[in-house]
């Protein structure tokens, strides 16, 4: 059995007098790749930012690899091993690529890290044909990697991801969502939150489906997309399969 590094349990968050998660539980194990589907307002930032320490929950509790996160700063919990990639691509657009990388390795040896850094760009065909750029000059799709690698200079155990397609080509968001494969394929946990559900159904093992701060879902991928009602309030299709399941005559009741 997959250690199961991250567990939320009955959180509550609010902004004043808006409740933004309403008693969510949640847990990620060691390897998997966890999505987190659901329309905007739902919650996915909220707790994203809640998991990193940087909203305090009203009630419940985190823990990761089994120590309490609920009030743990944020740094710390960096330090511990999670690390969360905000929405919008944050980068420091006057630094150059490898200064942007060192700004993730605060926790890390100084000198490895530079090394590191210029690895990560030799290694990241689509950043290192772009080395003598400064981070504002960068497409989107490039940022959006930038940003997902110095994350991974703190060398996280888990890493979490708010939207990195949105605002992205479907080409650049595929080599986003394949970039995130790949990550899994090397051993890293990941909780992705993405705008583009059906791409992050491909590659999560796992999905929540949250609506209005609640899980309305809690299955593997292949679960969501079989079950019409769910499918069609997240994943904005039918699939085939629940379509035809949908019409099918109901099985006789068993006494
Ligand atoms: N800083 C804030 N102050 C007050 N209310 C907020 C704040 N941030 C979010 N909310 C509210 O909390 C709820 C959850 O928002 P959140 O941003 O977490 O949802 P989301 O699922 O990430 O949506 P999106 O995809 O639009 O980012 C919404 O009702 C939102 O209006």
């Amino acid at each position: 059995m997959p250690e199961t590094l991250l567990r939320a349990d009955d959180l509550t968050v609010r902004y004043g007098p808006v409740t933004a998660l309403n008693g969510i539980s949640l847990h990620v194990d060691e390897g998997e790749v966890v999505a987190l589907v659901g329309a905007n307002g739902a919650g996915k930032s909220t707790l994203l930012k809640t998991l990193s320490g940087l909203i305090r929950p009203a009630g419940g509790s985190i823990t990761f690899q089994g120590k309490d996160l609920a009030r743990t700063a944020a740094h710390d919990i960096v330090k511990s091993g999670l690390v969360h990639v905000p929405e919008g691509r944050h980068v420091f657009p006057r630094f150059t690529l490898k200064e942007n990388l060192l700004a993730g390795a605060f926790t890390n040896d100084f000198k490895s890290a530079g090394k590191r850094a210029e690895e990560i760009i030799a290694g990241t065909p689509i950043l290192a044909r772009r080395a003598g750029s400064t981070a504002g000059q960068l497409s989107g799709g490039e940022q959006q990697m930038l940003v997902i690698q110095r994350a991974l200079m703190a060398d996280p155990r888990m890493i979490m991801l708010d939207e990195p397609s949105m605002g992205l080509s479907p080409v650049l968001a595929d080599e986003v969502l394949e970039l995130v494969a790949q990550l899994s394929e090397r051993g890293m946990t990941v909780l992705l939150v993405e705008q583009n559900a059906l791409g992050a159904l491909d590659i999560a093992d796992r999905v929540y489906a949250l609506a209005t701060g609640e899980v309305l879902f809690e299955g593997r991928s292949d679960d969501l997309r079989a079950n019409p009602q769910f499918a069609d309030q997240f994943l904005g299709v039918v699939s085939a399969d629940a379509e035809r399941r949908a019409h099918e005559e109901p099985e006789a009741a068993t006494p």
